[in-house]
């Protein structure tokens, strides 16, 4: 099957830079996707948004190229509950890569099971409107239920205006929750007020969740985008990403979010999104718990 992609739609970067900022040992890239190939693993026909192709080798190519050791690839809305393309990654990966699903309630234990033996280790639960039409909260509950004997955890995406309407069903979850891109905060605002200490209050509040300090190039609104050279970009989303990695050095994780779904703007090159890390995370012993230790402890234990 052929697909066209989303008009305005921008493939990834074709030629990243080695980044200047060494990782540590071990650094674990723990978000980005696989795309496709939409001939072996066609789009899913509730998608939102058709991606160019972004396949599990040519992931596997900029891990090395960027010196990641390994891979959490989450499944992207535009496979909807789709995990072929996901968990034939897992599989190529040699066990270098685990993953994060989406399903739905009749989703059967063997499935679970055999998706837990290819190295899936979460869910994502979506409540991003421009992605995907939310599940019922039932639902979740009970699909969180399911997973949680499995030992996996739950990722969850939304927008920093809807934190109020879902935080009590967040807090109700009986496993690790996980929010992606930082709660997608409005970083036009300031780092320390109300609408971020919301944020910052529901981490401390409850202690079993874990932030993605990941996005810049989608957060950004100052840019200067993170091209041609420019080594101090995003500068705006700086501030946030620090605040909870300071705050919560223990429970925060770091990805490329390659290859970048939905950015119409610019497409950030990878080396230079790697040096955004030292801005973030300042000391090698925030950068180790952000690269290593955090994502081992969730993924790899
Ligand atoms: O903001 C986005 O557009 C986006 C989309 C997806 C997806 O479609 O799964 O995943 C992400 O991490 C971010």
């Amino acid at each position: 099957m052929t697909f066209e992609k989303t008009p305005g739609w921008l493939d990834w970067h074709p030629d990243p830079s080695k980044p200047a900022f060494q990782l540590p040992s071990g650094a674990v890239d723990a978000h980005c996707h696989v795309f496709g190939p939409g001939d072996i693993f066609p789009y899913a026909p509730e998608r939102k948004y058709t991606p160019c192709d972004a396949s599990a080798q040519q992931l596997f190519a900029l891990r090395d190229h960027l010196g990641f050791e390994r891979n959490v690839i989450v499944q992207a809305t535009c496979h909807g509950a789709d995990n072929r393309a996901m968990v034939d990654a897992l599989r190529r990966s040699g066990g270098r890569a685990r993953g994060v699903a989406t399903v739905r309630a009749s989703v059967t234990d063997a499935e679970l099971h055999e998706m837990h033996e290819a190295g899936v280790r979460g869910v994502r639960f979506n409540f991003v409107k421009r992605l995907v039409d939310s599940a019922p909260k039932d639902e979740l509950a009970s699909i969180a239920e399911r997973v949680a004997r499995l030992g996996w955890h739950v990722v969850i995406y939304f927008e920093a205006a809807d934190l109020a309407e879902h935080e009590a069903f967040f807090a109700s979850l009986p496993t690790t929750v996980v929010v992606d891109h930082m709660g997608r905060p409005d970083v036009g605002r300031d780092a320390f007020g109300p609408e971020f200490d919301r944020f910052i209050r529901f981490m401390a509040d409850n202690p079993r969740v874990w932030c993605k300090v990941t996005c810049p190039e989608r957060l950004s609104i100052s840019g200067p985008p993170a091209l041609d050279g420019e080594r101090n970009a995003y500068r705006d989303v700086v501030p946030f990403a620090r605040r909870v990695v300071e705050a919560f050095p223990d429970r925060v994780l770091w990805g490329t979010d390659w290859p970048h779904p939905n950015l119409t703007s610019h497409m950030p090159d990878d080396g230079l999104l790697v040096d955004f890390i030292p801005h973030i995370a300042p000391t090698a012993e925030l950068q180790r718990k952000l690269l290593v230790d955090n994502p081992m402890r969730l993924y790899w234990s």
